[in-house]
């Protein structure tokens, strides 16, 4: 038996960082996706291992289900239905599973993520035999959301083959979970996201299982209906960074700065709830209102970057897109985590082709890589029909 999930990457149009103490954030699905494919054997394929293959790294993990089942004796008893949080105690032990393989030093990011896998995968299908295939359009640790992504369409594909969800199998092509699947998915990616951020918001798994464009204030979402033509253009700096360390760094500096970090925070919220109401406001169709709010978005992306600055997340890469940027008379903000990762640039309605090559050829020339991304698609999607 097999199934197959997607799951889209995002952008956060303002709040980031400041979501995780609490202000609101907007953000929006964009239209690259990680894919899973999770596959039972059958009886015949004699087969009592788990694989996962890391299509994106290039690297594989295996595990006899007779190891998994000595290490963590709890996988005999699955709950699909009730997700709960990984214990400190029990990521240790799910560390040995995946110290039992080689990660090479430049990737053990990675290993986050395979303690994620096996959390998710023997909460929610136990002790089962299987071979689960990662794939991703995201760039990996780049302020996309690909933790995100890939723990969204991991439970997506997991809950798809459980007993504890009803999704029809019989359907062809993409099909999206119903609310009460979506809401399921939704809470096992957020553990799956605290073993690789320590303390994320929930933003990135809520955009990335609900998809569209949202408002997201201390776990609970609201959806923007957009009334005006948002184009962004994202800069991936290639510098990498981990967002678990940017997160836990702000922290800190809030521990320091208590006062400063909550005045700091709160203008956050004002920005991430002008520009919810701007993006939905109307503007009758009139030019002049349109430009207006694509002015006022851009200030508001500019003081949002300033604050970002203030919370230490930039970066002299980020600096150099937002110079660049600025020489074409656009404006820039870090998005995701920072530290390096990507930028977003607003790219007003009326602007030529022709600036928008220049900036792009400009930006590439520094190294960077340039692309525009579909806003606001479909959130995860399963496939039983082993075609789409
Ligand atoms: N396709 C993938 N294959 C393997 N691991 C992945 C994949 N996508 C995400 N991850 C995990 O997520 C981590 C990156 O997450 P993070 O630092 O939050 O950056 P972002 O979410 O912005 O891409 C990786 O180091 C890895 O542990
Ligand atoms: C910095 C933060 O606001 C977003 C992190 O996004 P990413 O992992 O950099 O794509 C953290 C969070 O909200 O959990
Ligand atoms: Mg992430």
């Amino acid at each position: 038996m097999e199934v197959r999930a997607r799951a889209p990457g995002k952008i956060i149009l303002a709040g980031e960082h400041a979501v995780v103490h609490g202000s609101a954030a907007v953000a929006a699905s964009i239209g690259l996706h990680t894919s899973v494919s999770l596959r039972f054997p059958s009886p015949s394929d004699n087969d009592d291992t788990l694989t996962l293959h890391l299509m994106d790294v290039g690297l594989d993990f295996s595990w006899p289900v007779g190891r998994i089942k000595e290490v963590l004796p709890d996988s005999l008893n699955s709950i699909a239905s009730s997700p709960t949080t990984c214990s400190p105690e029990t990521v240790k032990l799910i560390a040995t599973l995946v110290e039992e393989h080689t990660i090479p030093e430049a990737k053990t990011g990675i290993a986050s993520g395979v303690t994620a896998f096996l959390w998710l995968y023997t909460s929610i299908q136990g002790n089962k035999p299987a071979t689960v295939t990662v794939s991703s359009e995201l760039p990996l640790g780049s302020g996309l959301g690909s933790s995100a992504a890939f723990c969204v369409s991991l439970s997506g594909a997991l809950l798809a083959l459980s007993d504890s969800t009803k999704v029809d199998s019989s359907q062809e092509g993409w099909v999206t979970f119903g609310e009460k699947e979506q809401q399921l998915a939704n809470k096992w990616a957020f553990e799956g996201e605290k073993i690789i951020h320590g303390k994320p918001s929930g933003i990135d798994n809520t955009v990335s299982t609900f998809g569209n464009l949202i408002k997201f204030k201390s776990g609970a979402l609201t959806c923007i209906k957009s009334n005006m033509i948002l184009k962004m253009l994202i800069t991936n700096t290639k510098v990498g960074r981990n967002t678990k360390a940017l997160v836990a760094g702000v922290s800190e500096r809030k521990n320091r700065h208590p006062d400063a970090m909550t005045s700091v925070f709160t203008a956050v919220d004002s920005i991430s709830n002008e520009l919810a109401s701007i993006i939905q406001s109307s503007s009758d169709d009139d030019d002049l209102a349109a430009l207006e709010k694509e002015q006022r978005v851009e200030e508001l992306m500019e003081m949002n970057q300033g604050l970002l600055q203030c919370m230490g997340v930039s970066h002299a890469s980020i600096e150099t897109v937002l110079r660049t940027t600025l020489k074409y008379k656009l404006t820039s903000k870090l998005t995701g985590a920072g530290g390096g990762g990507c930028v977003l640039t607003l790219l007003p309605a009326l602007l030529s082709a022709t600036v928008i090559d220049k900036v792009m050829e400009e930006l590439e020339q520094c190294g960077f890589q340039c692309f525009i991304a579909e806003i606001g698609g479909n959130g995860v999607e399963v496939c039983f029909d082993g075609q789409s």
